[in-house]
């Protein structure tokens, strides 16, 4: 059987990282708060309030309990064909960063263990950012 590289490594396969975020329901409240976060933010705000937020958020969970080794597939679309119609610039991207932060900070997410997620998901930045001034 033939089988392509995984865009998101599994990174925690004991799932002790998923533990760590509260598994599923911590998940559903980061990812809650996440989206409270990005529309609040005037940065962020013209993306997501047209957006489908909660396919995005589904698909967030998904995605981030697959790498952290929740045991979840992903079943949407590839981040290239998600994000780039979109024109996310640089700073988008990092005003996402701050809002996924907020919204771990605010679910008491271990340091050490949003910067592993964060580093899981910043491979990703060159199919996100296509918009001016991109790297
Ligand atoms: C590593 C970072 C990111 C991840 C993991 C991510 C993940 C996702 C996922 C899973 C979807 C849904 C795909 C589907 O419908 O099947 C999505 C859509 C979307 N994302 Fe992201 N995203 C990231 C960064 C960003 C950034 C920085 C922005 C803008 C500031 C953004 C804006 C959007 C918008 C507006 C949609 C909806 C597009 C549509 O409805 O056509 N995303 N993203």
């Amino acid at each position: 059987e033939t089988q392509t590289a995984d865009p998101f490594p599994v990174i925690s396969p004991d799932g002790s990282l998923y533990q760590a975020f509260g598994g599923h329901e911590g998940l559903v409240r980061i990812t809650d708060d996440l989206m409270v976060n990005l529309l609040a933010d005037p940065r962020t705000h013209d993306f997501f309030v047209a957006a489908k937020r909660d396919q995005i958020k589904t698909g967030l969970i998904q995605i981030f309990c697959h790498v952290m080794g929740g045991g979840c597939t992903y079943t949407g679309k590839n981040m290239t064909e998600a994000h780039s119609q979109l024109g996310i610039r640089e700073e988008d991207f990092t005003a996402l960063v701050e809002s996924l932060q907020k919204a771990m900070d605010k679910n008491h997410v271990p340091f050490r263990a949003q910067n592993r997620l964060l580093a899981a998901m910043a491979p990703h930045h060159r199919e996100i950012v296509t918009g001016a001034g991109k790297g």
